[in-house]
């Protein structure tokens, strides 16, 4: 197995203990995984940590999902590039402006910019969820019509469930990169996560990168969960 298919997976490090995510981080190699940042630790630890797993080696996906004017958000991915991260993320439903001002903020890093990615349809969300929100589409056209704004305003790709790849790649291309949690390999917990696919099923859908959170952090041997998953997608 190559070093680019065993990095398919994004390992969604939510915890509340700095010491314990460490110690888990401290069995991955970066060759065999990329890691993820969310809300909860960089509340907690802040940019520090981030700062700690680059230092590692690893490429960070800064996942806080930057939601506000396209000033503010501009200022904040490029905060992001300033960290070294590898993937930033905001909300699509942000709108256009606000993603091409956050896009054109980070063109000044050249190679070096971060990947700008956007949300489309939260994966906990279902059509109930959605309809209670007064959106009358179902999940998969309300992520294919976000994903295409995403597109027009220049982003590397989306975060959506893998259940909608397969029409995401033969509608928006190849190279538009389609991230991919509500992660589950069978038989574990869906948890909150209502649009879910098994590891293999996503990739084969189209997932570029799979984010998994409590299937590898919660599992008895985490590193040896990683091992699983990467082998059953290489
Ligand atoms: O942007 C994300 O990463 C994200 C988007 C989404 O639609 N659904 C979603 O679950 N996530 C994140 O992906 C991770 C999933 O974790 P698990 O459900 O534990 O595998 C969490 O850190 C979520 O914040």
């Amino acid at each position: 197995m190559s070093n680019i298919e065993q990095k398919k997976v994004l390992i969604a490090l939510d915890y509340d203990n700095e010491s314990a995510a460490l110690a888990f981080v401290s069995q991955l190699s970066p060759d065999e995984c990329r890691l993820k940042v969310g809300k909860e630790m960089f509340t907690y630890f802040g940019p520090q940590f981030v700062k700690k797993l680059v230092d590692l080696g690893f490429d960070v996906f800064l996942d806080l999902k930057f939601h506000d004017i396209p000033n503010t958000v501009a200022k904040a991915v490029t905060a992001a590039a300033e960290l070294g991260v590898w993937m930033v993320n905001v909300h699509a439903s942000g709108g256009t402006e606000m993603m091409s001002k956050a896009k054109e903020a980070l063109s000044k890093y050249g190679d070096k910019a971060p990947l700008l990615i956007a949300v489309t349809v939260l994966t906990s969300m279902d059509q109930a969820q959605l309809s209670k929100l007064g959106i009358d589409k179902t999940p998969q056209e309300q992520v294919l019509y976000l994903a295409k704004l995403a597109k027009e305003s220049g982003l590397d790709g989306v975060v959506c469930s893998a259940q909608e790849a397969e029409t995401l790649k033969a509608q928006l291309g190849n190279e538009f990169k389609l991230i991919t949690p509500g992660i589950r390999p069978a038989g574990s917990d869906a948890g909150d996560q209502k649009r879910i696919m098994t590891p293999a099923k996503a990739i084969e859908a189209g997932s570029d990168y799979l984010v998994i959170g409590r299937p590898i952090t919660k599992a008895e041997d985490p590193a040896k969960a990683l091992r699983d998953i990467n082998a059953s997608i290489s």
